[in-house]
C-alpha cells in the first residue's frame, strides 16, 4: 500500500452509528466519489465497510475499529478482536492507537505488532500518534508508517491542530524519524494538503473535509452565527 499512496491523498470516509452517514453502502459510495477524484487510498473503519468498499474501488484500503473500552482511552484499533476483523475484512494496512497510553487488559503495543505479523506478514501497518514520543516508539516497534491522527485527541496533546504554526508538529515528526509520515488530522483545504506535502509527508490522509457534509455544512452555516 505504501508505494501505491506515496505523493498521494488518502480519503478517510467513516460514518459512525451517530453519525446521518452511517451506512457501509453510502461509504463504499464515498470511496467511489475519492477514488474518481484522484484518491489513491482510502481509510476506513469496520469490517463491514471495508468489506463494502473493496467491492466499489480498487484502491488500497487502510482499516481501523473503532471501539470504546472501559478501561482504556484507547478507541482505533485497541486489542487483538479487532485486529481479527481487520485481517478478515482484506485491507491492506491496518493502522492501530500507538500512543503511549494504557490499552484494554494492559495489552501491550508491541505484542499486537508482533501478532499481526504472525498471522499476516502481508498486512502494513500505520502507527496512530499523538506525540513525538509516540512517533520514536513506533518507529522502535517496527512500524511502516506513522500518521499523525490522534494529536489533538488525547489528554496530553487536548486543544491541539495538526496545522498550528505551519504545521510545527508534523515538522517535528518529520526531523525524528526515518520511517513515512502521514499527515492526518484536521487538513481541511486543498491548500492545507499541498503544504503537508511540500513539508516532506510520504501521503496525507484527508477525512471530513471531503466525506462528512455534516462538518463542512456545520462549517459555513458558523460564518453567520
Ligand atoms: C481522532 C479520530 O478519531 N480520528 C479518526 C481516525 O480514523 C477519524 O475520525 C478522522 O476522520 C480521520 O483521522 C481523518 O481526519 P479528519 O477527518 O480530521 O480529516
Amino acid at each position: 500500500m505504501l508505494e501505491k499512496v506515496k505523493g498521494n491523498l488518502i480519503v478517510s470516509c467513516q460514518a459512525l452509528p451517530d453519525e446521518p452517514l452511517h451506512s457501509s453502502y453510502i461509504m463504499s459510495k464515498m470511496a467511489l466519489a475519492a477514488m474518481e477524484g484522484g484518491a489513491k487510498g482510502i481509510r476506513a473503519n469496520s469490517k463491514e465497510d471495508i468489506i463494502e468498499i473493496k467491492k466499489a474501488v480498487n484502491l488500497p484500503v487502510v482499516g481501523i475499529v473503532k471501539r470504546d473500552y472501559e478501561d482504556s482511552p484507547v478507541f482505533i484499533t485497541a486489542t487483538h478482536k479487532e485486529i481479527d476483523e481487520l485481517i478478515d475484512s482484506g485491507c491492506e494496512m491496518i493502522a492501530l492507537d500507538a500512543t503511549t497510553r494504557k490499552r484494554p487488559d494492559n495489552i501491550e503495543l508491541a505484542d499486537l505488532v508482533k501478532y499481526t505479523r504472525e498471522k499476516n506478514s502481508d498486512i502494513q501497518l500505520m502507527a496512530d500518534i499523538a506525540t513525538l514520543e509516540d512517533a520514536v516508539q513506533a518507529e522502535q516497534l517496527g512500524f511502516d508508517c506513522i500518521s499523525t491522527t490522534l494529536h489533538g485527541y488525547t489528554e496530553e496533546t487536548e486543544g491541539k491542530k495538526l496545522f498550528h504554526d505551519d504545521f510545527k508538529f508534523l515538522k517535528d515528526v518529520l526531523e525524528k524519524v526515518n520511517i513515512p509520515v502521514i499527515a492526518e488530522g484536521n487538513v481541511i483545504t486543498p491548500e492545507m494538503y499541498k503544504r503537508c506535502m511540500e513539508l516532506g509527508a510520504y501521503s496525507s490522509v484527508v477525512g471530513g473535509a471531503i466525506t462528512r457534509p455534516r462538518d463542512i455544512t456545520k462549517r459555513f452555516a458558523g460564518m453567520m452565527e
